[in-house]
């Protein structure tokens, strides 16, 4: 994907005018794993949300598959994008049963019939991906959604978000409503699956230390712009107190 000079303005013409996304220009490469950190109110979520669609940019580029989608809708886009948001509630249906759910995500690319989806190699599929997750929801295949905790309702968000292996997948602070321990088990099965799958990926946290644990790169958005761009060595060499140093600049 390719960021070219995207602009945001909420409230334009007004007293009130903001200048959220000043120019921004970004490349992602294919298998990136990009950890997207920055201060409360830098732009980091308006960024993933003008590459996803839920804002409109008001100038700019997004090249994405070869297609400039920077005007297209949040559907259009939706075929090569998956996101997970912070609240596990946002990324699965709590009335329906987990198997369900995995038909409806994988009915996003592919026609699949609520009513087939017991068909016992399907099933077994199911329970084969949700082994991975190791939060023990192999087993509750027919358990409503709303009935499991945070933890493997986000675990069910991330492998529903990755099942019709996306070419970009987005993380809004994922992990960020979770316990700490909760939180670190979803941040393995998160690097588990991108490394399996090899999905370019980028992550808002405000966790140095998983920003720093995790991905390839790690950008800095700070006041609308991209303070800071690191990868591979100098990525790794980097330790919380820079990124601290960084902040307070
Ligand atoms: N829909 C909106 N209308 C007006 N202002 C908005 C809107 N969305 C965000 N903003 C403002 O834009 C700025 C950037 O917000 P954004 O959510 O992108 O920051 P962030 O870096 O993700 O912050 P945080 O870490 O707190 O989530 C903030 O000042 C916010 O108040």
């Amino acid at each position: 994907m390719v960021v070219k000079n995207l602009q945001k303005v909420f409230f334009p013409g007004t007293e009130n005018e903001k200048h959220i996304l000043k120019n921004v220009s970004l490349k992602v490469y294919d298998g990136d794993f990009i950890s997207v950190i920055g201060n409360n109110g830098a732009g980091k979520s308006t960024l993933l949300n003008t590459i996803a669609g839920t804002l409109s940019a008001d100038a700019g580029e997004i090249n994405l598959e070869h297609h400039n989608v920077v005007k297209k809708p949040v559907s259009y886009r939706a075929r090569w994008m998956s996101r997970v948001f912070q609240d596990p509630k946002m990324g699965t249906a709590g009335d329906l049963s987990v198997a369900e759910n995995l038909v409806l995500a994988q009915s996003h690319t592919q026609t699949i019939s609520l009513r087939r989806y017991k068909k016992v190699d399907q099933w077994n599929r199911y329970r084969k991906l949700l082994k991975t997750l190791n939060m023990g929801l192999e087993d509750r295949l027919e358990t409503q959604v709303k009935y499991l905790s945070g933890g493997q309702r986000q675990a069910l968000s991330l492998l529903m978000a990755t099942l019709s292996k996306p070419k970009l997948l987005l993380l809004d602070e994922h992990t960020a409503a979770l316990d700490p321990k909760t939180s670190s088990d979803v941040m393995n099965i998160t690097q588990e699956i991108v490394t399996r799958e090899g999905l370019t990926t980028m992550m808002i946290t405000h966790k140095m230390s998983d920003a720093l644990k995790y991905g390839n790169r790690l950008i800095m958005v700070q006041d609308g712009q991209i303070k800071l761009d690191v990868k591979g060595e100098e990525k790794h060499n980097l330790h919380a107190e820079d990124l601290v140093k960084l902040f307070q600049e």
